[in-house]
């Protein structure tokens, strides 16, 4: 994609989010991806594309996600149900299919597993999960370390960004999604930092 173009879509993006504060997110996402995706010699434009369009049904309220993914006919699982939430992951996928013509099947599954990972990822998907982990505008200890880990082992920092995220939710008194925990586990988390 040219530099213009990607010009274009971050505009239009802007635009969908109307909030500064998350299109700066999803740009910074855009940016670690493509670094994260150099580092490993995987396809940083692609990487760029996923972190850009990420977010797109990020605003959307609880009753709309569940709304427009029944609309598409998307099976939305119990966990879903109770944490819709978590549907604006699988939404912004068939959202960036449909507005930016997005087809390329990797870059729709990074998309889709950004929010809770997954059991099995691709290393694009890895890396992607990672930005948004991991992008400079996360305030966490242990992020600038742990953004440094991703650029040498994807492995330990998918580890490190689960972790961190199942204590985010459990410190929070937040369910934790089974494909979160089913990462976890394929990931080699230990089972003390699984336990919610
Ligand atoms: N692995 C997960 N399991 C269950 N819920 C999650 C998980 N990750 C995120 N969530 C929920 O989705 C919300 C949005 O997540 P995310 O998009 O990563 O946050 P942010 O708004 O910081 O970008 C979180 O505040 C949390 O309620």
């Amino acid at each position: 994609m040219s530099g213009l173009a990607f010009v274009r879509m971050a505009r239009a993006v802007r635009a969908q989010l109307g909030s500064d504060h998350r299109t700066a997110h999803v740009l910074r996402v855009a940016r670690t991806a493509a670094r994260f995706a150099r580092a490993h010699g995987i396809d940083a434009e692609r990487a760029r594309v996923a972190g850009m369009l990420h977010d797109l049904a990020r605003l959307y309220s609880a009753d709309r996600l569940l709304r427009e993914c029944e609309r598409r006919g998307m099976p939305i699982d119990a966990f879903e149900r109770a944490n819709p939430i978590v549907l604006h992951a699988r939404l912004g996928a068939e959202l960036a299919r449909e507005q930016f013509g997005i087809d390329d099947e990797a870059v729709l599954s990074a998309i889709r597993k950004h929010t809770v990972a997954a059991e099995v990822m691709s290393p694009l998907d890895e890396v992607v999960y990672l930005a948004d982990g991991l992008e400079p505008g996360r305030d966490f200890t242990g992020r600038a370390a742990l953004a440094s880990l991703a650029l040498r082992d994807r492995d330990a920092a998918m580890r490190g960004v689960l972790a961190s995220s199942i204590a985010y939710l459990t410190r929070r008194s937040l369910d934790v999604a089974p494909q979160t925990l089913a990462a976890a586990g394929r990931y080699g988390l230990g089972k003390e930092q699984r336990s919610v």
